[in-house]
């Protein structure tokens, strides 16, 4: 994958303004939907099962996100991918707690069995957790995004899908190349939901045209150059948490061609 690519899919992305249908969790709603409007994107939280499939069938995006599932929300989950499937919408699987929780790691794999996501984004433990090994410590993780690449690459080619593992650097698979991006502040780790606003993103630059590993890197490199200049002012998570929110809608693609950094 070119630079070339991750900068046309966050120009295309704010151009077309996309709709992504988000069906997240209650810790990290909000700061998703923040971040999704920052970035040029248009959010819509809607996670019963009566409106989701509507939903996902005329958004651009959807995002899954297993964060704090309920019966309820999960069969609004199964409506909403089959939404996303029979429109040709791209989604996203955020499989928050995979390998570590054992229900939703089953409903993870039972969503993916629906149909093939764009790209699966979650931390090091939840990406392995999804390919049965042992998972993180609650919604955290105990491994490096580096150390668990044979399990993604394997996740990747089975579902066909693109699998995005965040840490410090983030390493993201199409199953036969693996880009990282260096990028990122450790205050992304004291703001609950950053991970999951990743997945907010990645989804929205899903909805541009461009392929899933442009749109995964793109979605990356937004908030972790976002998180740069955030850090550099920032006297806590606080500060820092408004200060990502004002760095993602000031960001041009231009800045983040600049600043990205791959390794
Ligand atoms: N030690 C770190 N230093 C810099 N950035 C980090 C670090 N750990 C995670 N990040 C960034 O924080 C974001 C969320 O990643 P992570 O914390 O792994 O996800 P999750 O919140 O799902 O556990 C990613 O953009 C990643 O680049
Ligand atoms: C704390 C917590 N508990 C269930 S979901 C959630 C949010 C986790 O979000 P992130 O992993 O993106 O920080």
């Amino acid at each position: 994958m070119h630079d070339d690519d991750m900068s046309y899919a966050v120009r295309a992305m704010r151009q077309s303004q996309p709709l992504v249908h988000c069906l997240t969790n209650m810790v990290a709603a909000p700061l998703s939907a923040n971040a999704l409007l920052a970035a040029g994107a248009s959010p819509a939280m809607v996670d019963n099962p009566h409106e989701a499939r509507a939903t996902a069938a005329a958004a651009d995006a959807v995002l899954i996100n297993l964060g704090t599932p309920q019966e309820e929300t999960v069969e609004a989950m199964r409506e909403a991918v089959a939404g996303a499937l029979d429109a040709g919408t791209p989604w996203v699987l955020d499989p928050i707690g995979a390998g570590t929780l054992p229900w939703r790691s089953e409903v993870a794999l039972e969503l993916l069995e629906l149909g093939s996501p764009a790209i699966i984004r979650g931390n090091a433990s939840e990406i392995l957790g999804l390919a049965g090994g042992e998972g993180g410590r609650g919604v955290d993780s105990r491994h490096r995004a580096e150390d668990v690449m044979d399990e993604a690459a394997r996740l990747a080619t089975r579902y066909g899908t693109v699998v995005a593992v965040s840490g410090e650097v983030d390493h993201l698979t199409d199953g036969e190349e693996i880009v990282r991006l260096a990028n990122g502040s450790p205050l992304l780790t004291q703001v609950s939901g950053a991970g999951c606003a990743l997945g907010a993103l990645m989804a929205a630059c899903a909805a541009s045209g461009a392929g899933p590993l442009a749109a995964a890197a793109a979605g990356t490199a937004m908030l972790t150059v976002a998180a740069d200049r955030a850090a550099e002012g920032a006297r806590g998570p606080g500060s820092f948490a408004a200060a990502l929110l004002d760095q993602l809608a000031l960001l041009s693609p231009e800045t983040l061609a600049g600043e990205v950094r791959r390794s």
